[in-house]
């Protein structure tokens, strides 16, 4: 069988990122004929071509928010990953109207973008911040997901497929939590715990991969898909860093960060009552009401149970055994392992 995505040009946008730049391999691997990167930093650019050498790979240059860049980058393109966005949760926070304008109207500017250039299937990548959201970040993805579901719902047959995937907090990606214990494990400091009793969901970037190639391959337009995971505190995470490189954890209490959640929730409970369970994910089909608005006074939803959110407090805790099983299948750790660990 011909892989679906083998000759095909795609598009990565936020391709120099953790997720873009193990997704471009992946895709070039796959036998894309053409891998677009669009981003904002030539530096970044410029690093990628030089360890990817590979002639497949192309950059843009350009930034979502502007309509002409991604409507460039998106002619002549099959697929669609959409990653480029504001992430950090406190820098969102100082500069609120920064994220509508790069997670919101960017998102928005590359939905049209691949509707006008007949683009396949556009994957928009989402996060758990985005359920009840408690901050900047997570309300701008979730008007991301609203933006994907409206164009969906206006759409006809043959049109692009916009679906949306949304997991948890990747192990060891940029900026992240892991690599700076890592860090300060390396520099004999201690490890600054936020509140040792908060919960994240972790995963691979594999996984995120694996639910963006789901997501594309059987995704209906409007859909969104959400891979299950496993969580742990932040405390559990700081231990294992501390147990894998074999030091005693010396771990100082900091405080939570502007408009950090205890917990995170992957799934909300109203997602959750009408989700279809495919193992690994579910699905949330897209709720297609009209804007017939009477049916909902007149027709209410009576038998539906109340169900519980599918959150990081509730998931499979993992302790720090476990987190040290997976952090040792993870490349960019393994990496670090065999350079020496640390004092490097
Ligand atoms: O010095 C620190 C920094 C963070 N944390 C805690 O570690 C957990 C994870 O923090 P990260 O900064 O790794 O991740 P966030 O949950 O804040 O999420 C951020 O990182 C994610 C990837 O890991 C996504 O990119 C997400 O969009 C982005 O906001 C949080 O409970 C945080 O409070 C600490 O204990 N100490």
């Amino acid at each position: 069988m011909t892989d679906q995505v083998s000759g095909t040009s795609i598009l990565i946008t936020g391709g120099t990122g953790s997720f873009g730049s193990a997704m471009a391999r992946r895709m070039l691997h796959r036998g894309c004929a053409e891998v677009r990167v669009l981003s904002r930093d030539e530096a970044k650019q410029d690093g990628m071509r030089r360890r990817f050498n590979d002639d497949r790979l192309r950059f843009y240059l350009g930034d979502v928010r502007d309509p002409a860049a991604v409507a460039s980058a998106c002619r002549g393109v099959e697929y669609v990953f959409h990653a480029a966005a504001l992430k950090q949760v406190p820098s969102c926070e100082f500069f609120p109207v920064e994220a509508v304008r790069t997670n919101v109207l960017g998102s928005a500017n590359v939905v049209e973008a691949a509707r006008a250039n007949g683009v396949r299937t556009v994957v928009c990548l989402s996060t758990d911040k985005a359920v009840y959201p408690a901050n900047a970040m997570g309300m701008s993805k979730a008007l991301m997901e609203r933006v994907a579901q409206a164009y969906s719902r206006g759409q006809s047959t043959g049109d692009t497929v916009v679906c949306t995937v949304r997991y948890g907090n990747v192990l060891c990606s940029r900026g992240s939590v892991v690599p700076l214990f890592i860090e300060q494990v390396r520099n004999g400091v201690p490890l600054t715990v936020t509140d040792p009793r908060m919960t994240r969901f972790l995963m691979s970037m594999e996984d995120a991969i694996g639910l963006v190639e789901r997501a594309f391959t059987f995704g209906e337009t409007g859909d969104l898909f959400v891979r299950k995971a496993p969580a742990s505190t932040v405390d559990i995470l700081a231990r294992a860093v501390a147990r894998l490189f074999g030091v005693v954890p010396v771990v100082t209490t900091i405080g939570a960060r502007h408009g950090e959640k205890f917990h995170e929730t992957l799934v909300a409970r109203e997602e959750l009552a009408r989700a279809e369970d495919h193992g690994e994910m579910f699905r949330i089909p897209l709720d297609a009401p009209d804007l017939d608005y009477h049916l909902y006074f007149d027709e209410g939803d009576e038998g539906a149970e109340p169900v519980e959110p599918y959150t990081s407090d509730n998931a499979e805790q993992l302790d720090a055994d476990a987190v040290v099983k997976i952090f040792h299948q993870t490349p960019e750790i393994r990496a670090l392992l065999e350079m020496g660990g640390i004092g490097g």
